[in-house]
């Protein structure tokens, strides 16, 4: 389904549910594509082309139909199936991601923890408790895990994603800072915060550049036609 769908607009559907899943909270049945791009922090052009992809046009005059295009986008997404995520790395990150409630109303859940230092293993975190990472395989078949999530240190992420591909997980997201090879059928996200904060820095330093006042002329030198 959707084969022909770019990444990028994959990249910004979950930005128009969540504009989305807001407006219907507020009361709204139907919404242009301006007021959804503003939303959902697009520009309206292309918002109308990521959606005409999916063979959603909206009515003149009218706009989208709210609950339907909430129903289309997490139909694409793949949303209408509850999936369950192991999270490997229970640290400072890895804490906050087990307590975070947030994951459930997008259509996750955080189903299984792990660790490799023993101090750690048998911790409860709400629901859940820390297992060792030699349970890994075993509990991945049993609750039909197919997202692994990350969250040791780099020297430790390699051979924790060849457990997870291992154990039958197809899509990992990898928030430990270094690349991961993996084998053609499993995808792979990365987030890291200290990349995003790189190109704020390069904005800044750009806008720093542009701020500073043009280099005086020597006297006497043309300065224009
Ligand atoms: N992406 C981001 O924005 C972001 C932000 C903060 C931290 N990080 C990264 O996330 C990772 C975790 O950071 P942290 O501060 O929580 O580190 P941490 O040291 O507090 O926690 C890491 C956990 O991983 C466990 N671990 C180590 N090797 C393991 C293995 N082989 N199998 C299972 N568990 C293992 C450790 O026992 C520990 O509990 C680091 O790679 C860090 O660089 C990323």
């Amino acid at each position: 389904m959707f084969p022909d769908l770019p990444e990028a607009t994959v990249a910004r559907l979950p930005e128009y549910l969540r504009a989305l899943h807001g407006l219907a909270q507020d009361g709204h049945d139907t919404v242009s594509s301006e007021g959804l791009a503003t939303a959902a922090g697009v520009n309206s052009a292309k918002l109308r082309k990521d959606l005409s992809h999916l063979g959603s046009y909206g009515t003149r005059g009218v706009g989208y139909d709210v609950a339907l295009l909430i129903t289309q986008i997490e139909a694409v997404l793949g949303l209408t199936k509850h999936r369950k995520v192991a999270l490997v790395g229970i640290g400072n990150l890895g804490h906050a991601l087990a307590g975070y409630g947030g994951f459930a109303s997008r259509g996750f859940s955080v189903a299984a923890l792990f660790d490799a230092e023993r101090s750690q293993i048998g911790e409860r975190i709400g629901t859940l408790v820390v297992r060792h990472i030699d349970e890994l395989a075993e509990v991945v078949a049993a609750e039909g895990i197919s997202i692994g999530v990350i969250a040791t240190p780099a020297r430790a992420a390699q051979q924790v994603a060849d457990q997870l591909v291992g154990a039958g997980v197809t899509s990992i997201l990898n928030f430990a800072p270094c690349v991961l090879n993996v084998p053609s059928g499993v995808d792979v996200r990365k987030v890291d915060l200290a990349v995003e904060m790189q190109i704020l820095s390069f904005h800044e330093h750009r806008k720093a550049l542009t701020a500073l006042p043009a280099p005086e002329q020597p006297a006497g030198e043309a300065t224009g036609s």
